[in-house]
């Protein structure tokens, strides 16, 4: 039995811990409010986040960031664009310790430009890090329906400690050695899961979809490869198997926001109202202007940052994609 760290409470974080404590290790479920810590600890559920999942005896809800000291590993799940403060107060609290830091929130920091096992080599530079990344709706994991995911740290010594900590009956770990590639997807994914949900919202069909899965699929690649990431990765779980899942389904706040813009919603007022995050809308950017910076071009993302930015409407950028010139298909360079 392990003692682990989850650091945030949404329905991620909270389905890991659950998914944890099932399998008997001691957990520690983060959150910034000890009234929330209070009222989640007493209802023995995460009612804002993960209805209707019975939290196990096993898991203790915590607003305390001191538990991170005596933990042997850390499940890093609080929202992109707040990683850096939190890794920060992680590592004052954790009294600078050299723990393995799973990081399973899927975005890029919008100053930075800076996928997160960045953002953790510089707030908490002792931290030993890897990605947790695939698709895995947190509701499917919670009720234990079968699911596989990556796992990717550089040291094999520490991707095997990973798989045997983390695996559990329907959750299935894959390893990979490319932390880096495994990050992309989840953050890339997002931005064309908002794109897929426009199509739907507007009343394009099947057809549209599928076509924007795979050039968003052909955009993924080029950023990835440009960057560095290896192809397998990108083809695997944590990248088209993540944007297959996200692109297709409505359970996906990413797809939900598209669906709402593409009915005619106003991007700043839906993301207001919502309670959970959708990545997607705070990486379009940073993403698309890594990308510019790297000569990749990416039309379909360029298109959601302007969307959900407020630069441009859903028709106006649906025009400027479709009248772009005619080239040949694959990956290539555009
Ligand atoms: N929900 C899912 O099925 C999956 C989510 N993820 C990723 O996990 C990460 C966390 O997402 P969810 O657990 O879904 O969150 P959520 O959308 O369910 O809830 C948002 C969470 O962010 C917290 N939060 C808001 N402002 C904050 C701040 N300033 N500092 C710290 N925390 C703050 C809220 O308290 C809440 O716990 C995201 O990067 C997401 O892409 C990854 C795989 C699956
Ligand atoms: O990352 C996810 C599934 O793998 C969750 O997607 P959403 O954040 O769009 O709900």
């Amino acid at each position: 039995m392990s003692r682990v760290f989850v650091a945030g409470a949404g329905s991620w974080g909270t389905a890991l811990g659950v998914l944890l404590a099932r399998e008997g290790h001691e957990v520690r479920l983060w959150m910034r409010s000890p009234d929330k810590a209070e009222a989640v600890a007493e209802a023995g559920e995460n009612e804002a986040y993960l209805p209707g999942v019975p939290l196990p005896d096993l898991l203790t809800p915590s607003s305390d960031l001191v538990d991170v000291a005596g933990s042997d590993a850390c499940l890093f799940v609080v929202p992109a664009q707040h990683a850096r403060h939190w890794m920060e107060e992680l590592r004052q609290a954790s009294s600078e310790a050299a723990l393995p830091v799973a990081l399973c929130s899927k975005g890029l920091e919008r100053s930075t430009l800076m996928p997160m096992h960045e953002v953790l080599a510089e707030a908490w530079p002792e931290a030993r890090g890897a990605v947790l990344s695939g698709p895995s709706f947190a509701a499917d994991v919670a009720r234990g329906l079968p699911t596989a995911v990556t796992l990717a740290c550089e040291s094999q010594a520490e991707r095997e400690r990973w798989l045997s900590l983390v695996s559990a009956a329907n959750f299935r770990l894959y390893a990979s050695d490319d932390p880096f590639g495994a990050e992309i997807g989840g953050a890339v994914k997002n931005v064309l899961a908002i794109a897929c949900g426009i199509a739907i919202g507007k009343g394009f069909g099947e057809s549209a979809k599928a076509a924007l899965i795979a050039r968003g699929f052909a955009e993924l690649q080029r950023f990835g490869l440009a960057m560095g990431a290896k192809q397998e990765t990108l083809s695997g779980l944590s990248g088209l198997g993540d944007l297959v899942l996200t692109a297709n389904s409505p359970q996906s706040r990413n797809f939900s926001l598209g669906l709402a813009l593409g009915q005619g919603a106003e991007p700043a007022a839906y993301l207001r109202s919502q309670r959970s995050v959708a990545e997607g809308a705070a990486t379009a950017r940073p993403l698309t202007e890594k990308a510019r910076a790297a000569g990749v071009e990416m039309p379909i993302c360029e298109g959601v940052a302007a969307i959900v930015e407020g630069r441009d409407g859903v028709d106006e950028t649906i025009a400027k994609l479709m009248n772009r010139p005619l080239r040949a298909e694959g990956a290539g360079k555009s």
